[in-house]
């Protein structure tokens, strides 16, 4: 026996004494301070001590997820865990962490219950609904939100459920089955109440989008309510197989008009619709901005995918070892250069993404304290569009790298990185369908394109958060390599917005000039410009932000280290635009790709010996993070031989048979 407890992998904690900084002193800086990392601390040992939160080593079946969650949203009500945001936001705001690190799956059965359905009564509804959200804080109803349809998702405006004003009462119809509401999370078994949109008609004339509150089970029978029809949607991979998503079909469904969420409107007693807006444009884009909220939250999925991939597959390559000089021993696969390609950028992003988000959510929660209070001001109208705006591009931005880097994570750890229990896999099929839901991706970067091409045309060159005021300085071409990269790296990105934002302009003028309309233009001039623009936009605010946020940590060696992992971030994001900026002008000659590729190889070198350290900082505990291969003792060899064990193989259960087609198959005659 002995010679199974010889380790064949590398220390994990040879590594850590490499680091420069002090480890706690990290942690606290990049979980958010010390007061949320106490917090979070509190919560994890409330969960990792209760074994219902222990995760099992098995992909579960649809009912055992769903049951299994549905008895740890029961547990975190138990505990008291804090869902209300607006009763204690920072406790809440240290959970949702929690929970996001934890599984999504459950985050996501609290968050669209807590988080989505209460934050949309709240800032869309009136103190009419006030005792709906108190019921809701207290978790006596269950909300779900019911936007897309099945023949409509990303083309919200165009949805066709109809809310009909008869005889004092809205009578909710589904026309026909592309009307039928589709993916609503927590809808087909849990919930009672659905925040439903739909077309408005009063009168006979179509008031376009609203949104409404409407009961869709009976509080203590809990079946569904005369008038609607509602089901389930099936097998999902991933953490999201335990949410419970659902269709429903409306069928002359009657409520009372208390139904419609009415901040900014109304129906009046007497039948008319009324709003209080100075146009249908402001009206939306204050409404736009109170849904931004959903997200920003998503923008921490891809930062947790990132820290997940992160910490998986740099802890792995850290103690597996494959190959060696001639006469040394083998060597961890973390000191190759092009194994640290493809992690240490995932754990920059996962870092710098992590700081931007901190700030994107404290700026938003001023901003919504702004929207709840009932301000009406034009600096407000304008601050909705830019967190639209920006929201609009951050969240595909991180999506994209969060699920990419999973998948890069799970070929970085090789063969064993395929086995369940390395987790990537279902992480990645977790984190899949942030790419489309909030917003699918590609469409809510044109959204981002949109609103940096309207600040232009209307000559606006600063912003309430300051994200656009890089129209105030001239683009420049590049002279030289400036001693600081990420110099380099901000003067580049600057450029490329204005280039990449006149040449959406241009091509939008002629394709007009040529006879099309202004659908086909936008259509026509997404892919070279439009999209990059976007992406721009999204990657040079979270390169801003996060060194921001570096140049205020007190404590130097953090700092100094921060420092580099931005630069690393900013360099790396920076590639894919290489042939943009060489197309467009920007540089000529070889220096400034070539010195874009030296830094971060440069950078990816002098972070090696941190990385495992930095990795530490932002890794939730092991149980939460529940992988074989990941775990903070480095023992990833004796986990997995713990599992294989539990698996060990004497007699398949279908042996007789078996033996029987062997026997039958001796019997065979040679053909
Ligand atoms: C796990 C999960 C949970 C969800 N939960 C909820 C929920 O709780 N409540 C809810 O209401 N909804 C929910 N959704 C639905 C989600 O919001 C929609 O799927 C999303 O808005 C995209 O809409 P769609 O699926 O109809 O895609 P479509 O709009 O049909 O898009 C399909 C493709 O066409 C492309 N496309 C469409 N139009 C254009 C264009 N003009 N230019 C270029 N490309 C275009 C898109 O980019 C995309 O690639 C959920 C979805 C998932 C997967």
């Amino acid at each position: 026996m002995s010679a199974f407890n010889a380790s064949p992998g590398a220390s994990l904690d040879e590594w850590r004494s490499k680091a420069s900084f002090d480890g706690g002193k990290m942690r606290a800086i990049l979980q958010g301070g010390e007061d949320k990392l106490r917090l979070k601390d509190e919560y994890w040992q409330i969960m990792e001590k209760d074994p219902l939160f222990k995760k099992p080593n098995r992909h579960l079946s649809m009912e055992e997820s769903r049951l299994l969650t549905h008895q740890r949203w029961k547990k975190v009500l138990e505990y008291g865990l804090p869902c209300d945001m607006y009763a204690n936001y920072e406790g809440f705001s240290a959970f949702s962490d929690v929970l996001e690190e934890y599984d999504k799956g459950l985050q996501a059965r609290i968050q669209l219950h807590s988080g989505v359905f209460v934050g949309a009564l709240s800032s869309m509804g009136t103190e009419r609904h006030k005792e709906l959200i108190e019921k809701a804080n207290r978790n006596q109803i269950i909300g779900c939100f019911c936007l897309t349809e099945l023949s409509h998702g990303s083309n919200t405006q165009a949805i066709q459920t109809t809310a009909t004003y008869e005889k004092g009462q809205l009578v909710f119809r589904s026309p026909h089955i592309g009307a039928m509401k589709v993916w609503s999370g927590n809808l087909a078994q849990s919930a009672t109440h659905a925040l439903v949109f739909a077309q408005l008609y009063v009168g006979g004339k179509c008031e376009g989008v609203h949104g409404f509150v409407v009961q869709v089970r009976d509080e203590k029978t809990h079946r569904v309510l005369p008038g609607l029809r509602i089901g389930d949607m099936g097998e999902k991979p991933g953490h999201f197989n335990c949410i419970e998503n659902g269709w429903m079909l409306f069928e002359d469904y009657r409520c009372s008009t208390d139904a419609l969420l009415n901040k900014g409107c109304d129906i009046t007693a007497d039948g008319r619709y009324v709003h209080a807006f100075k146009s249908d444009r402001d009206k939306r884009s204050v409404s736009l901005g109170a849904l931004s909220m959903g997200r920003i939250g998503i923008v921490g999925m891809g930062v947790n995918a990132c820290r997940a991939a992160a910490t998986i597959g740099i802890r792995y390559s850290a103690v597996r070892k494959q190959f060696g000089p001639p006469d040394g021993d083998e060597l961890p696969i973390l000191t190759y250069p092009l194994q640290r390609r493809r992690l240490l950028p995932i754990l920059a992003a996962s870092i710098c993404m992590g700081l931007f988000q901190d700030k994107m959510i404290d700026l938003f929660s001023q901003y919504m304290a702004r929207l709840l209070s009932g301000e009406k001001s034009d600096e407000l109208v304008e601050l909705s569009k830019e967190v639209h705006g920006l929201s609009s591009c951050t969240k595909p931005r991180a999506t994209w790298l969060g699920v990419a880097a999973l998948a890069e994570a799970r070929a970085a750890c090789g063969g064993h990185g395929f086995l369940y229990i390395s987790r990537l896999n279902e992480l990645r099929d977790t984190y899949d369908p942030s790419q489309t839901f909030e917003g699918e991706n590609n469409i809510l970067a044109q959204q981002a394109s949109n609103y940096l091409l309207s600040q232009k045309k209307q000559g606006i060159v600063s912003s309430p958060m300051g994200t656009t005021d890089f129209l105030q300085t001239r683009p420049i071409s590049f002279k030289g390599w400036n001693a600081d990269s990420l110099e380099n790296v901000i003067a580049a990105y600057e450029w490329l917005l204005h280039y990449t934002l006149t040449k959406t302009e241009k091509a939008l003028e002629d394709r007009k000039r040529r006879g099309d309309d202004a659908f086909t233009a936008r259509n026509e001039t997404q892919i070279d410009t439009a999209h990059p623009l976007a992406l721009a936009y999204a990657e040079l605010t979270m390169i801003k932000w996060a060194e921001e946020a570096v140049k205020e940590i007190e404590d130097v060696k953090c700092r100094s280290v921060l420092h580099q992992v931005v630069r690393l971030f900013a360099v790396s994001q920076l590639q894919p635009h290489l042939t943009l900026l060489y197309i467009g002008g920007y540089c000529t000659g070889p220096e400034f790709g070539t010195r874009v590729k030296e830094e971060q190889l440069a950078l990816e070198r002098s972070l090696s010996p941190e990385c495992v350290a930095l990795v530490d900082a932002i890794a939730s505990p092991d149980f939460a993070v529940a992988s074989a291969l990941g775990t903070s003792d480095g023992r990833a060899y004796e986990n997995m031989v713990a599992d294989f064990f539990s698996r060990e193989v004497d007699r398949a259960p279908f042996a007789d048979d078996l033996l029987r087609v062997i026997e039958a198959n001796k019997t065979k005659p040679k053909l």
